[in-house]
């Protein structure tokens, strides 16, 4: 199975209520789409969210990227040469890591129909069925809470609050979310980098000391401040996880090293595939650190190939953010992962199994 041709497309699915964070409002997915081709008639998926505020990709960095730097390495690659193929893309040029995802998953998903099987048995095999949860966009509390509410009647046992707009509020948001829900759920806060260090011992620390439970806390502070990281993950009792701080395996290592922090949130669009997103897993399962698998707003094409990762690495991700198909008002796909509120399952339909991915609108070569 030979490489012959790769097609782009963009994607646009109007999201259910727009999605709000300390960094950014959307209110609809708008993803390039992958199509690689081959000389047996196969397609293989992929897709590429533009999230200009944390992998730095644009519409037109992604396209350009694609086109001009890993498209043309790949034309006449054997598909079984996985390893090959992907050590091409990720040495095609720095950076772009949304646009070496989106290829890595279609070549991962051409790998899977080659021999015939789905691509988590590809990646070791695991239990089919994953249980993601489902974020709670930042906002009025009045707000929040009937979000909250609305989701856990939805069989939601996980709620990602979205925090770090202002920390006062943020706290009152949290209180009053974890007395409406009444233990029926788990409560993750994500405050996408919006407290410094200090403001965020001093947050988590009163909600701690109000008795407010939290399963963890996620990127509390800027980015590429590894030591507010670390000076949090020291100074709280509730697990401090890393997003936005850690991209690939190298940082992941050193995130280790420094003791900064004690989960790592997996994403495809910041590792630049499932090439890397395989060593951060086996990296972190070595140091017993555990993992989340996340996703940035993306439709079910690659946040497919997550759930399928996440089911071969269960040793090592051990909770699940990929909500992305929920936050969708429709599912653009035919075939591929069934996603259920917060049921998540593989089939056994080779690769990623999509069939058909309708409203695709083609963008000239
Ligand atoms: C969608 C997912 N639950 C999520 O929150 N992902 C990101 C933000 C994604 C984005 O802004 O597109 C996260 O910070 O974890
Ligand atoms: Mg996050």
């Amino acid at each position: 199975m030979k490489i012959t041709d790769i097609k782009l497309g963009m994607l646009r699915v109007p999201l259910k209520t727009p999605f709000k964070t300390a960094l950014r409002t959307v209110e609809a997915v708008e993803d390039i789409v992958v199509c690689i081709h081959t000389d047996t008639g196969h397609v293989g998926y992929g897709e590429a969210p533009a999230t200009a505020v944390i992998t730095g990709d644009t519409h037109g960095s992604i396209v350009e990227a694609i086109r001009k730097f890993i498209a043309p390495r790949l034309i006449g690659q054997e598909v079984a040469n996985l390893n090959r193929i992907t050590q091409l893309i990720q040495e095609a040029l720095e950076k772009n890591t949304s646009a070496k995802a989106a290829v890595e998953i279609a070549v991962y998903d051409l790998f899977g129909q080659l021999y015939g099987a789905p691509l988590y048995k590809m990646l070791g095999g695991g239990d089919p069925v994953i249980t993601t949860d489902i974020t709670i966009s930042v906002d009025y509390i009045d707000k929040m809470v009937a979000d909250s509410i609305s989701a856990v009647e939805r069989g939601f046992e996980s709620l990602k609050i979205k925090v770090g707009k202002d920390i006062g509020v943020d706290v009152e948001r949290v209180k009053a979310i974890y007395a409406a829900v009444e233990g029926r759920a788990l409560l993750r806060l994500d405050a996408n980098q919006g407290w410094t260090a200090k403001q965020a011992v001093h947050a988590i620390t009163l909600l701690e000391d109000a008795g407010v439970r939290l399963e963890l806390v996620e990127q509390p502070v800027k980015a590429q401040d590894l030591d507010g990281m670390k000076y949090v993950t020291e100074r709280v009792h509730t697990p401090i996880m890393a997003d936005e701080s850690v991209f690939g395996p190298t940082e992941v290592i050193e995130l280790i090293r420094m003791r900064a922090a004690d989960i790592i949130n997996i994403k495809l669009m910041k590792t630049g595939g499932l090439s890397n997103a395989v060593r951060i897993a086996d990296i972190a399962a070595l140091y017993g650190m555990e993992c989340m698998i996340g996703c940035m707003l993306e439709s079910s094409i690659s946040v497919a190939a997550a759930v399928h990762l996440a089911v071969a690495k269960a040793n090592a991700i051990t909770r699940v953010d990929l909500d992305g198909p929920s936050l969708c008002a429709f599912n653009p796909v035919d075939g591929g992962v069934i996603f259920n509120e917060s049921e998540i399952s593989v089939t056994d339909a080779p690769g990623l199994g999509i069939r058909e991915i309708r409203g695709l609108e083609p963008l000239p070569y």
